[in-house]
């Protein structure tokens, strides 16, 4: 994806003191089934798709569902196909994502779309803050955000977090939760990822002691702990498609019943689910429903990747060098900054945060450089600890990536445990995990703690 040639005409995000001007555009289809009709926007993104919900909505059959999405970025108005099915085309080729110029035509199914900059803008506010809570910024983008957060915070809607891994989902719906009326309730956290697919039910609304062979006593799930605070279903793009109806039957009844019980029981929770994914693109693919979609899309927040926003570097790696270097120099030196500001980062604030921290335990400078801005051509020796040889010998990503993934999850638990004291309840607080969740990882990876 490179920056239209055009792009220093097309002003997308323009700062002013204290607010942002965002560029308007109009996308016209000037050819295809659906000729004439045209869509201007009025924020930050207009989509395009057959389906109802979209702003642009078009009859071409060749179209998908949810078939593209223009989004006005730091860099430009991007656009970005959403795996539909027969693809976005610019200039004849198919792309993945593309920043437009003006006069551009985007082809989607048998029809094509102008897309032409107006000479107005819609002005949003900007935070005067290069924080909100525990979460920094000083990008438009931020910025922006951070001058919205105080409304949605102080609202009971449901919020949907979409953003690549490492963007600060997880943060954003903490510090969402403690800025929130509900702050003084539990914030339990549901990783939809890391749950067995048929264990994730019982983890969400709960059973009753009997209800299957090892339900040795009845239990609460999620919903139910949260009471009075907020649930924050994370990874959702990964809910098993058979539980997304329970999920949706129970967000919009607000209530639940324990497996093997048929009592009702009402929910008091603030939902609040994040995703790596588009879920536009899985409702494309079958693998999310499109009505429970609607139904957590109340308010959308896409949080950019890093690479998106690279004025955000340099106060998130002053960040996290004071918080590393525990009162030694606590300025980071000006060439880290410099480097890694150039970084792509495809694992976002947390490869960074890492990088910084691995900068900081490298004594030798010549080795820190190295070991953060990557190791010379012909280098073979990865980090200690990692032994690529070895996972290349799984055969393949996926197997490698869960045993990873697995290998870290131990020594995060145990070192949890370990900090809690052996204490359950008190690890699964300082943590801020749902203790049945916690539960079931002791269990998987055979460790014990006391229950209180
Ligand atoms: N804007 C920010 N300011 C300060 N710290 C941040 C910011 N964004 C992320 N972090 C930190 O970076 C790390 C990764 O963030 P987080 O776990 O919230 O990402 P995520 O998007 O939920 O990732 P995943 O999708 O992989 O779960 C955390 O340590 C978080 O505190």
């Amino acid at each position: 994806m490179s920056k239209d040639p055009h792009a220093k005409d097309t002003v997308a995000l323009v700062a002013r003191p204290r607010e942002c001007a965002i560029g308007r555009f109009r996308l016209q289809v000037t050819a295809g089934p659906d000729q004439g009709a045209m869509r201007v926007s009025d924020g930050a993104e207009l989509s395009v798709g057959t389906a109802a919900g979209n702003h642009l909505v078009l009859t071409d059959r060749a179209v998908s569902r949810h078939h593209c999405v223009i989004t006005v970025t730091d860099r430009g108005f991007l656009v970005r196909d959403l795996g539909s099915r027969n693809g976005t085309r610019l200039a004849g080729f198919r792309v993945e994502g593309a920043y437009l110029g003006p006069g551009a035509a985007l082809g989607v199914g048998e029809s094509t779309l102008r897309f032409d900059l107006l000479p107005d803008e819609i002005v949003e506010p900007l935070a005067d803050e290069e924080r909100y809570g525990r979460i920094l910024g000083q990008s438009l983008s931020m910025r922006r955000l951070f001058a919205a957060l105080p409304r949605i915070a102080a609202s009971e809607s449901t919020v949907l977090l979409e953003g690549e891994t490492g963007t600060g989902k997880g943060l954003l719906a903490e510090v969402i939760h403690q800025k929130s009326p509900r702050a003084e309730g539990p914030f339990v956290v549901i990783d939809c990822s890391a749950i067995p697919p048929t264990l994730i039910e019982a983890e969400l609304f709960g059973y009753m002691r009997g209800a299957f062979t090892s339900a040795l006593q009845s239990r609460a799930g999620a919903f139910e702990s949260a009471a009075g605070g907020t649930v924050f279903l994370d990874e959702l793009g990964e809910l098993p498609i058979d539980m997304q109806p329970k999920l949706l039957r129970a967000l919009e009844e607000r209530i639940v019943r324990r497996i093997g019980s048929l009592d009702p029981v009402k929910l008091d929770v603030r939902v609040i689910a994040a995703t790596n994914r588009d879920l536009r693109q899985e409702v494309n693919r079958g693998t999310f429903r499109s009505d429970l979609y609607y139904r957590l899309n109340i308010v959308r927040i896409r949080l950019p990747p890093l690479r998106e926003r690279r004025e955000d570097i340099p106060p998130l790696v002053a960040h996290f060098y004071e918080q590393f270097a525990r009162g030694a120099e606590s300025l980071p030196p000006a060439e880290l900054v410099a480097a890694f500001t150039k970084q792509d980062w495809p694992g976002n604030v947390r490869e960074l945060r890492a990088a910084v921290e691995r900068a900081i335990l490298m004594e030798d400078e010549a080795l820190w450089f190295e070991a953060t801005l990557g190791a010379p051509p012909g280098s073979p020796a990865p980090p200690a600890g990692l032994d690529y040889e070895d996972d290349l010998a799984l055969g393949s990503f996926r197997a490698a990536k869960e045993r990873a993934v697995a290998r870290w999850e131990r020594g995060y638990i145990e070192a949890l445990v370990r900090q809690s004291g052996g204490n359950l309840s008190r690890a699964a607080r300082s943590a801020h995990m749902d203790r049945n969740h916690l539960r079931e990882l002791l269990r998987r990876h055979g460790i014990s703690a006391a229950e209180e």
